[in-house]
């Protein structure tokens, strides 16, 4: 589900659905000041954005020519980090008639952070409003500004970033993991896994869908189902689609009826479609079953509209899935080319984990490694290299005043490459964020943005990345086949120039894990299993037990799964056959 867009950084970062933790942080300096080469040299203080430096501004072209000489637009994330290197921290480019100002030190994005006002924006998705205003949708919170912005936030950031409320959702990962590692199994040939982004990107559509719509869509099926093909498709198209509108004015395909709008409009018909069968499913929920989920329980606790629910539940899952699989992809990648750093993360998971046992929230608590490793990774290969923001006022940063409108590029990629922030920068050093008296600034590492705008799927996002390493290595040894360099190019999200050069090889002397015993759904309180899983009968709460093959007790009605035969069930010895699957 690459995104294909090559268009200009603007588009990127609309894209950029990503941001961090750095609301409560504290000063960590008052003044910023800037070395010689961040200030103009004839900058008396510095001041006006004119006198901001920059690389060469043509007529009518800025500095876009320069740009693709450098490598295009798929480039763009190394010209800028050149950029950053000669202008210094603060610079200034135009792209045809498009102006921005690029920020990569933590003092400017501090400064930023502490002059942020009540709604921060990032520069507008217009084919995204075009669309939502001919179809009088409403907006989600990729788009949304000012105080409805602020209203849908807050009606989703507590079930989506309180670390109590997403620990929750663990039960769901954790299923979707049980299904990715088996598709790992039938697609591993050799080790290697052909397609892995596309494997990946599946294993994050399968899971936000879960998690929104508390619905599989079967994605890590063998025979995927058209349903689900079409959605995913759609959604491709969309992304795929809107670039070009950014970069010459939507009115205009609007008016000559585009291909490109054409096919716009109907992958966004699709997904709203789509989108809205599963979320009046949920929302229409009676009784005490619309308190235990997920979108029942925003809708019923806040004052949004249906219309609302459905736009800011699809931007949520637009935000969720490549952002996320791509994360893992380089993760995996930069563990591959760090055995040693594999090696000590499988220690951590093995002394943290028991034996047979999955790996839940609760554990992660425990495994500062693992966080580590995942730090690292996505300072040296984000996934979303930039954000933005348009100044709602006028805000002095370093030596300059800028005006309102000014829109503001973070580059997060130059902040994590830089080594006066980070000491060998180019290596996978997971053990840099784990030094008692760090001396890294919090505001030099910002995947997920920063303030009150930042990701708000950050800590879901992360939980899936921990279990998900989890799950990997405890099971493989992910190792490099080749060493040969793996450059990152722009497609929205930074992704790998080639295939990865990796294989996973099974670890031995494991229990082999194939039965996985999960209970999550409502409908399943629990349920006793007269156990191989271990010495008389267990209690299965929401909770999990591994032994050697796998059952999903999702919903027994589904699977005409009665109570009183799972009883029975002596899952090492029993034959199942479920979800017209044969395990073990
Ligand atoms: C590793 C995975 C992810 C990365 C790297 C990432 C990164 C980002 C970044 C950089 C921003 C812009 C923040 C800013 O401007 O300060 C953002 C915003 C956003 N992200 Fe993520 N994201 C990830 C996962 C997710 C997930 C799983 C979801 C959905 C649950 C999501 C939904 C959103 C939304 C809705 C916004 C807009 C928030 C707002 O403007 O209020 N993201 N993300």
């Amino acid at each position: 589900m690459r995104t294909q867009i090559q268009k200009a950084p603007q588009i990127l970062e609309l894209l950029q659905k990503k941001s961090v933790g750095l609301q409560h942080c504290k000063p960590t300096s008052s003044v910023c000041v800037l070395d010689a080469k961040d200030a103009a040299p004839s900058a008396p203080c510095g001041h006006t954005l004119d006198s901001i430096p920059g690389p060469t501004n043509w007529p009518v072209f800025g500095s876009l020519i320069q740009l693709l000489f450098k490598g295009g637009l798929k480039r763009q994330h190394e010209a800028l980090v050149d950029y950053h290197k000669k202008f210094g921290k603060i610079f200034r480019m135009k792209l045809g008639s498009f102006e921005s100002v690029h920020i990569g030190a933590p003092c400017l994005l501090e400064s930023l952070y502490r002059k942020e006002g009540n709604y921060p924006q990032r520069l507008e998705i217009k084919p995204w409003k075009a669309y939502r205003d001919l179809r009088d949708e409403a907006y989600g919170l990729l788009i949304l500004e000012g105080k409805d912005w602020q209203r849908m936030r807050s009606a989703f950031q507590q079930k989506l970033m309180k670390p109590t409320e997403v620990m929750k959702l663990d039960g769901k990962i954790n299923e979707v993991l049980a299904d990715f590692v088996k598709r790992i199994e039938v697609v591993r040939n050799n080790g290697k896994i052909k397609d892995l982004d596309y494997e990946l990107n599946k294993w994050s559509f399968e899971t936000i869908c879960f998690v929104l719509y508390d619905k599989r869509f079967g994605l890590l099926q063998e025979h995927v189902n058209e349903e689900a093909t079409n959605f995913i498709a759609a959604i491709k198209t969309m992304m795929s689609t809107f670039g070009a509108m950014m970069v010459t004015p939507v009115e205009l395909h609007k008016s000559l009826n585009t291909k490109t709008w054409q096919d716009h409009t109907a992958a966004w018909d699709r997904i709203f479609s789509t989108a809205k069968v599963y979320i009046d499913k949920k929302l229409n929920k009676q009784g005490s079953e619309k308190e235990e989920d997920f979108l029942c329980d925003i809708y019923h606790h806040s004052h949004l509209t249906k219309k609302e629910m459905y736009a800011a539940t699809t931007e949520l899952q637009i935000g969720g899935v490549e952002t996320t699989a791509n994360s893992m992809l380089w993760a995996i990648f930069n563990l591959s080319r760090s055995p040693c750093a594999q090696g000590k993360l499988l220690q951590e998971i093995r002394s943290v984990v028991p034996a047979g046992q999955v790996p839940t929230a609760e554990h992660i608590r425990n495994m500062p490694y693992l966080k580590a490793c995942l730090k690292e990774s996505m300072r040296l290969t984000p996934s979303i290299p930039f954000t933005s923001r348009t100044l709602d006022k006028e805000t002095m940063l370093g030596d300059y005043t800028l005006p309102k409108g000014t829109v503001l590029v973070i580059n997060s990629q130059a902040l994590g490459a830089n080594e006066e922030y980070f000491d060998n920068g180019k290596q996978f050093l997971p053990e840099r964020w784990l030094q008692e008296k760090s001396s890294i600034n919090p505001f030099a590492h910002v995947p997920f943005g920063i303030g009150k705008r930042m990701c708000i799927g950050r800590r879901l996002a992360e939980l899936q990345l921990q279990l998900a390493l989890c799950w990997l290595v405890q099971d493989y040894e992910i190792v490099a086949t080749d060493m040969e360099p793996v450059e990152a190019v722009h497609f929205g999200t930074l992704v790998p120039s080639r295939e990865l050069p990796v294989a996973f090889k099974r670890r031995s002397g494991k229990v082999k894990s194939s039965l996985f015993v999960y209970v999550a759904s409502s409908q399943v309180k629990s349920v006793c299993l007269c156990s191989a899983l271990k010495k008389k009968k267990t209690e299965v709460d929401p909770k999990f037990f591994r032994d050697k093959a796998v059952i999903t007790l999702q919903k027994k009605e589904e699977h005409g799964l009665q109570h009183k035969k799972a009883k029975q069930y002596n899952t090492s010895k029993t034959k199942l056959k479920l979800r017209g699957r044969n395990y073990q």
